[in-house]
């Protein structure tokens, strides 16, 4: 049987007496794209810091497609297949939309061979079909400086998706877009769920309401609880989570 993508087991991270992560337990499956809420310090960086091995667990266990990440370094995790896209896009201004693209394809060849010496034919229409699935097909051979945030955005996350990662792990990605690239990202996150698995990390509802399937809601380090939007949304530790506690009923309607 084919184990979970991730699966993590009782997770406690600790920075100095403090419990970032509080014995959280999560799992997901090959080819979901779930989405993470919770609010401010709820533990969401952490939470993907240690899936990549930025930050090692002080207790419990981090399983990625059955293998305990624990002894490995964040390059080697990253060779395992988990690839993690950050809220400031990193790509190369002086390159092209293409070059950056090729450059994420091909890392292990390093810069200059990648750009001097032209690419194999399939590694070249792969990267042609990246183009198009990202939308940046009319600004292909633009200088990656020349790109909206947005657009900036969306070549970072082919440039991820470039490495071939099974894991994508994507922080934010709508912080800062207009209305219709926050729509459009959302699309190319849903397009992309068809063949990868996805964590997203996403504070904006109407984002999340467009791509959710499944949303984990945490809190204080840990899983406070999990479901399809209506449910979370609903579920009234959510509210008090983000609202803070109900207001008491006043005293008069408390009188018969
Ligand atoms: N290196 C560190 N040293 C000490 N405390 C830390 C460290 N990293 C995170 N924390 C604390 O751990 C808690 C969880 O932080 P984390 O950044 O993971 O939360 P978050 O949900 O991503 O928050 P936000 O939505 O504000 O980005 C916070 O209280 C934070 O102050």
């Amino acid at each position: 049987m084919t184990p979970p993508i991730l699966e993590i087991e009782d997770l406690t991270v600790s920075f100095d007496g403090f419990n970032a992560l509080n014995h959280l337990s999560f799992q997901m499956e090959t080819g979901e794209l779930r989405v993470i809420i919770g609010p401010n310090g709820a533990g969401k960086t952490t939470f993907l810091d240690v899936i990549t091995g930025k930050v090692k667990p002080t207790q419990g266990r981090v399983l990625f497609k059955g293998r305990n990440l624990r002894r490995y370094s964040e390059d080697q995790i990253a060779r395992f297949g988990i690839g993690r896209k950050f809220q400031t896009p990193r790509v190369y201004l002086n390159l092209t939309v293409r070059e950056n693209l090729e450059l994420a394809g091909a890392r292990q060849k390093g810069v200059l061979s990648t750009l001097l010496h032209p690419l194999p034919k399939p590694d070249r229409e792969r990267i042609q079909a990246l183009i198009e699935t990202i939308g940046l097909r009319p600004k292909a051979n633009f200088p990656a400086g020349l790109l909206s945030h947005g657009e900036k955005q969306w070549l970072e996350i082919g440039m991820l998706v470039a490495q071939s990662p099974d894991l994508l792990l994507v922080d934010e990605p709508v912080a800062g877009l207009t209305d219709e690239e926050t729509r459009l990202t959302g699309e190319l996150l849903v397009a992309l769920a068809e063949s990868h698995s996805i964590i997203v990390i996403e504070h904006d509802m109407e984002f999340v309401r467009q791509i959710a399937r499944t949303v984990t809601v945490l809190h204080e380090g840990s899983v406070l609880c999990e479901g399809s939007i209506e449910d979370v949304q609903n579920d009234p530790r959510v509210i008090e989570v983000y609202l803070g506690a109900p207001l008491e009923e006043p005293t008069s309607q408390k009188q018969p």
